[in-house]
């Protein structure tokens, strides 16, 4: 597992640099003719006095919407405009930059230089874009949009380099980040030697960051060797001099080295930030979706040194989740920028989609009645499925968060082997550690909405109701099914008001949900209860009628054959 912790050193000087909000002028680039300078500084302030800035970026770290400035009921978004080869196989190039931006929650424009045919295995052909298609592009986008970061990646030339300085020239913009792109990770050239004389004369002065890996480095400089932390500083150096703001060398493919560890450079500190290195295969495109990320985070207002801290993270994490997907036959795939998306899919991975018929007999654990009897929540819950139970909740009031989740993803196994659902009472967090089909809330729990936000639209959510009203809102805000009692006295839940078979009918009614009944149901009522007839009642959730007996198989077989019972004669 790669830890996604950065070091930074030294720590002193991180916290006097890392202030935030910047002041424009921090990344504000004089690369611009000074009057368009000007022009577009008074643009920018106007835009984003400190204050607005912090407000907004805080709202967008919080919302995850990059949201640059704010006037009026007009919102200006940060955007990044990429300008770069496309990757045909989607894991580098364009394709990764607007997945990073897309990620990051940044806009995200494009120029496109090349289009190259390439897979997992390698390049199989490059197709150049003619210098006015080029030109053309650029004008297009920043002749209209707000673009506050230019990303490069592949320039394949030494004219669609100087259309693009033209275009820096000629347009306002706030920074500039170039990833030296020349080779891709699966050795293919992508841009000629021809290319460096413009490169280190013309481009890296204008760059506010420059993001050579060892191998774009050791060109730049005419064939340095970087093989040791010290050369990588040594090169950092080296490259500022040649007019970059900042320099990252990062330090991926340093032979011998346990951490990754790349070197970033202002001018005046060095900082290594280092991270444990994350085995996988599934590395292609990790240089553009670093430098897609950095542009954006500026674009959001960050520092630089912020930005890369940042950046890094992000692209570790996704390397972290993707170490098993397969996208090719290739000895180099892509990974997934989508982190959240991911963990979504994971929940589709479910084998059905929620049933209501799933509420039928439905099994609640808890803690005390299993140490009672002393078994294991997980045998508990294996013997309560063996019976026939259709989906299973853990309430474990008592348990410690740790002991929660570890005894959650045990139970997880035994339900998926199953094809049982398993949902969480109480504990969203839980719920989400352990990736569970779903929660049950109660009325003073967290919020259906807030809990819909967290766990997004596939997992389960259930709510306990015990009048029409929270029924409707129960609605409303997203639940999936309601809990809806005690329908009986209990002795399992303490203070609970009992609402009879009366107030589950008139909740069963008001009700646009499927509806499970609760509270004091065993084999002796369980008949009663779903003979109320109303049609989205869907079954009955049982706590001590299941758990709070010797044989909790037998007791769970009595229970499904009354309702079987029920349910034939009724049919
Ligand atoms: C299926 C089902 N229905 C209702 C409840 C009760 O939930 P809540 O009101 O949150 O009370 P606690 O269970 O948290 O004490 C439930 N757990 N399951
Ligand atoms: C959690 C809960 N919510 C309403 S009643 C109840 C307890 C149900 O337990 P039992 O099935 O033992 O009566
Ligand atoms: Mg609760």
């Amino acid at each position: 597992m790669a830890s996604s912790f950065c070091t930074v050193l030294p720590s002193h000087v991180l916290a006097r640099k890392a202030s935030f909000p910047p002041a424009p002028s921090e990344i504000f680039r004089t690369s611009l003719a000074p009057e368009r300078f000007r022009r577009h500084r008074r643009r920018f302030l106007q835009f984003s006095c400190p204050k607005v800035v912090r407000a907004v970026s805080s709202m967008a770290t919080r919302e995850g919407a990059a949201t640059v400035a704010a006037e009026g009921s007009k919102i200006r978004v940060a955007h990044v405009l990429t300008v770069a080869g496309s990757d045909s196989g989607g894991g580098a190039g364009i394709q990764a930059d607007l997945k990073a931006c897309g990620a990051r929650g940044v806009y995200c424009s494009t120029v496109i230089t090349a289009l190259t045919a390439q897979n997992t295995a390698g390049v199989q052909g490059v197709n150049m874009v003619s210098e006015e298609f080029v030109a053309e592009q650029l004008k297009s986008v920043l002749s209209d949009m707000h673009v506050d970061v230019v990303k490069t990646g592949m320039l394949p030339s030494v004219g669609i380099v100087k259309v693009l300085l033209h275009s820096l020239n000629e347009f306002p913009h706030l920074a500039l980040v170039v990833d030296p792109v020349m080779v891709s990770t699966s050795g293919d050239v992508l841009a000629g030697p021809s290319i460096l004389e413009v490169f280190r004369e013309e481009l890296l002065p204008r760059a506010d960051i420059v993001t050579p890996n060892l191998r774009e480095a050791s060109t730049l400089l005419g064939g340095k060797q970087i093989e040791t932390v010290a050369d990588m500083h040594e090169a950092a150096k080296l490259l500022h001099d040649m007019g970059p703001r900042n320099v990252l060398v990062k330090g991926g493919d340093l032979p011998g080295s346990f951490d990754a560890v790349d070197v970033f450079f202002d001018g005046e500190e060095f900082y290594e930030l280092r991270s444990a290195r994350v085995r996988t295969h599934n590395t292609h495109g990790t240089g553009c979706t670093l430098a897609s990320c950095i542009a954006a985070e500026l674009a959001k207002g960050s520092p630089t040194l912020s930005a890369v801290k940042v950046a890094k993270r992000f692209v570790e994490t996704a390397l972290d989740y993707s170490k098993e997907i397969v996208v090719g036959d290739g000895p180099q795939g892509p990974f997934d920028h989508f982190l959240m998306l991911k963990r979504e899919m994971q929940g589709s991975r479910k084998h059905w989609i929620f049933e209501p018929s799933r509420l039928f007999l439905y099994a609640v654990t808890d803690s005390v009645m299993n140490k009672n009897w002393d078994r294991s929540i997980t045998d508990a819950v294996k013997a309560a499925i063996e019976g026939g139970a259709t989906i299973v909740q853990l309430r474990e009031k008592e348990a410690e968060t740790g002991y929660f989740i570890e005894a959650a993803k045990s139970c997880l196994e035994v339900c998926r082997s199953h094809g049982v659902s398993l949902l969480i009472n109480d504990r969203v967090d839980v719920a989400l550690a352990c990736d569970a089909d779903g929660v049950h809330v109660g009325q003073s729990d967290m919020p259906v909405r807030v809990a819909r936000a967290l766990l997004g639209p596939d997992k389960i959510i259930g709510v306990s109701c015990k009048t029409p009203e929270q029924a409707h809102r129960a609605w409303t805000d997203g639940a999936d099914y309601i809990g809806c009692g005690g329908v009986y006295p209990t002795n399992t839940k303490a203070n609970n008001k009992t609402i009879g078979l009366d107030g589950l009918k008139a909740v069963c009614l008001a009700s646009k949900l499927p509806v499970v009944a609760i509270g004091g149901i065993g084999p002796s009522n369980a008949g009663a209860v779903m003979e109320i007839g109303a049609p989205n009642l869907k079954g009955v959730a049982v706590v001590s009628a299941l758990f709070d007996r010797e044989c909790i198989v037998e007791e769970a077989r009595k229970l499904r054959a009354t309702l079987d019972k029920g349910k034939t004669s009724n049919s």
